[in-house]
């Protein structure tokens, strides 16, 4: 007997056909939302991440401007772009994609976004602003991650969520938002002592540690929900394949429901930032906020 299998392809899908819909409504308006995607280098992955990006943001009828720069850009340069993109006012979201070539200080850069404008939710402003409980713009993964959960779950009130990984991108603030809906939250890392137990107390399990299939199937408490983040590529014989930070089969013998990878929180990501781009169109132009659910 295994546990649920939670379907982000579909819940995507959804929220993306929703996006969609209110996109026509605010071009009755005259108003067109436009994302601004910046890519510096060369990295395989980033490039089809910000293709994926592009493709769905003109798919929901939004308006998608690629900045696609050579890997030697030089930091003045690319914060000379981001000043020009916050002028612009046909620019709603600005996301510099992740990660930066070395010699660029990541901080400094998602620090130079006019946070209005922050669709990743990587600014300090933002970051503290949900911190404290108030409205900000939200990191995309972990919004995902909260939206496939309350799907699934309903109210998560006085459930105990283990993260396990404390990144600024997906730990810190998926712990924000799970505390936010009265969560008891506990952040493991690699340093905490036996995590194993740690997990088995979880009503709530994300994985978010970026080690491939690390979390084991007798580490799931039975009937709990577990949302994978992980996204590892990995050889196996003559084919490389993409895992999580789950031991999948194993766990979902355990799990009352489960996210795959992929098809599971990864698609999640761009309709967030998709949702995170139509928020901060609706908020320049002084309208009422879309509903953030699917
Ligand atoms: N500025 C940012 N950089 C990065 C972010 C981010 O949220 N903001 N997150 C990741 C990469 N990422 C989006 O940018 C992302 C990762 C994975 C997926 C996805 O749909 N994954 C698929 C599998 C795709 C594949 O075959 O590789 C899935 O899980 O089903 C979307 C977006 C780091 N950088």
């Amino acid at each position: 007997m295994s546990g649920h299998i939670i379907d982000g392809r579909a819940q995507a899908g959804l929220l993306r056909a929703r996006i969609a819909a209110q996109v026509v409504d605010l071009a009755t308006r005259g108003i067109v939302p436009g994302l601004a995607v910046v890519l510096v280098g060369d990295d395989p992955a980033s490039h089809v991440y910000v293709r994926n990006k592009g493709v769905q943001t003109q798919e929901a009828g939004m308006a998608s401007f690629e900045h696609r720069l050579s890997a030697a850009t030089a930091q003045p340069d690319l914060l000379a772009l981001i000043g020009r993109l916050n002028a612009d006012p046909a620019i709603h979201g600005i996301l510099v994609q992740l990660p930066l070539p070395p010699h660029l200080d990541a901080g400094a850069v998602l620090g130079a976004i006019d946070p209005a404008k922050d669709v990743d939710g990587f600014h300090v402003l933002n970051v503290g602003l949900l911190g404290t409980g108030q409205p900000a713009m939200v990191p995309c993964t972990p919004l995902g991650c909260l939206m496939l959960l309350q799907d699934r779950l309903g109210d998560l009130s006085g459930l105990h969520a283990v993260v396990v990984g404390r990144s600024n991108i997906v730990g810190k603030p998926m712990a924000q938002l799970l505390l936010a809906q009265n969560c008891t939250v506990t952040i493991a890392h690699s340093r905490s002592r036996d995590l194993p137990a740690l997990c088995r107390q979880a009503d709530i399990l994300v994985a978010a540690v970026g080690r491939p299939r690390m979390i084991q199937g007798d580490w799931i408490k039975p009937g709990a929900t577990v949302i994978d983040v992980g996204i590892n590529r990995i050889t196996e014989g003559d084919r490389t394949r993409l895992v999580g930070d789950v031991d999948f089969d194993a766990a979902a013998r355990v799990a009352g429901a489960i996210t795959p990878v992929p098809g599971g929180v990864g698609p999640m990501t761009i309709a967030c930032l998709l949702a995170n781009t139509l928020t901060a169109c609706c908020r320049a132009h002084g309208l009422p906020e879309p509903a953030p659910t699917p």
